[in-house]
């Protein structure tokens, strides 16, 4: 097997008593989406928080794209292409669609403010952060103050600028949250293209985005991972059904 693009081994994050990560180990290859479903408390933000660098774990391993990343902040592994999205928005919401995508064009190209350039005619900035905005279906909404749009087109923008930075994974935490059964539809159609761009961990308790889009499922329950496997396997296994679908022993 290739070398996993991320690669989690046997983390420990424990708040007093609580262990909110309990030894999980787990592991998202080239080109898939790994949904990580569980009941709520059951630890999947905490182990978010910790790959991507806003929390440190008591103990464990976080390998990505073959390097130990335990060590780097939150921004250093965003720069090596780790793309968190959606439980805290990082859009400037004064700023247009394109501004915000060209604001991370730029962080990418790691160009400083041009203070002396009318930067909203800076074509290397406006192209590509106009693609990204066509990408996601945002086109028509470029000059419309973030502020200004939908719940589910600022998801979409979110994309947009994570997809700026030319991330190499995603990690998706609850991206379902808020949207309606149409924009949730639409977002599920997004993100199963998206995977080939870069493989998608999924946070999600919209089972039916999870069970469209996933190639492989985790089940965290208090902290421990008790089953991995593909969607028939997930659905099919017992302690799953017990622990997490709600249904008697
Ligand atoms: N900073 C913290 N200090 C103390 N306890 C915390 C902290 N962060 C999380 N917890 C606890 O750790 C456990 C796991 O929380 P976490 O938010 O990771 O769960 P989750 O699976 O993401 O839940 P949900 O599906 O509701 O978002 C919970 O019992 C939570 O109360």
């Amino acid at each position: 097997m290739a070398e996993p693009v991320l690669e989690i081994r046997d983390l420990k994050k424990s708040f007093g008593a609580l262990k909110a990560t309990d030894g999980v180990s787990l592991h998202l290859a080239s080109g898939e989406i790994h949904a990580l479903i569980g009941p709520n408390g059951a630890g999947k933000s905490t182990l978010i928080h910790q790959i991507s660098g806003s929390l440190t774990p008591d103990s464990g391993k976080i390998r990505f794209l073959g390097q130990d990343i335990a060590g780097l902040d939150m921004a250093a592994r965003a720069r090596l292409g780790l793309a968190r999205s959606f439980q805290t928005s990082s859009l400037a919401q004064e700023f247009s669609a394109l501004r915000n995508v060209m604001l991370a064009v730029q962080a990418r190209q790691g160009t400083s403010l041009r203070f002396f350039r009318p930067v909203m005619r800076d074509r290397s900035l406006t192209e590509p952060a106009m693609a990204m905005l066509e990408r996601v279906g945002l086109a028509g909404r470029a000059h419309v103050p973030a502020a200004e749009l939908s719940h589910g087109e600022r998801r979409q923008l979110e994309i947009a600028t994570a997809l700026a930075l030319g991330p190499k994974a995603f990690l998706l935490d609850e991206p379902m949250a808020g949207m309606g059964p149409e924009g949730a539809k639409n977002l599920t159609g997004f993100l199963d293209t998206l995977r080939q761009e870069a493989p998608i961990l999924l946070v999600e308790h919209d089972m039916d985005a999870v069970f469209a889009l996933a190639d492989r499922v985790s089940v965290l329950v208090y902290g421990r991972i008790i089953a991995t496997g593909d969607v028939d396997e997930i659905r099919n296994d017992p302690e799953v059904r017990r622990a997490y679908l709600g249904e008697p022993a």
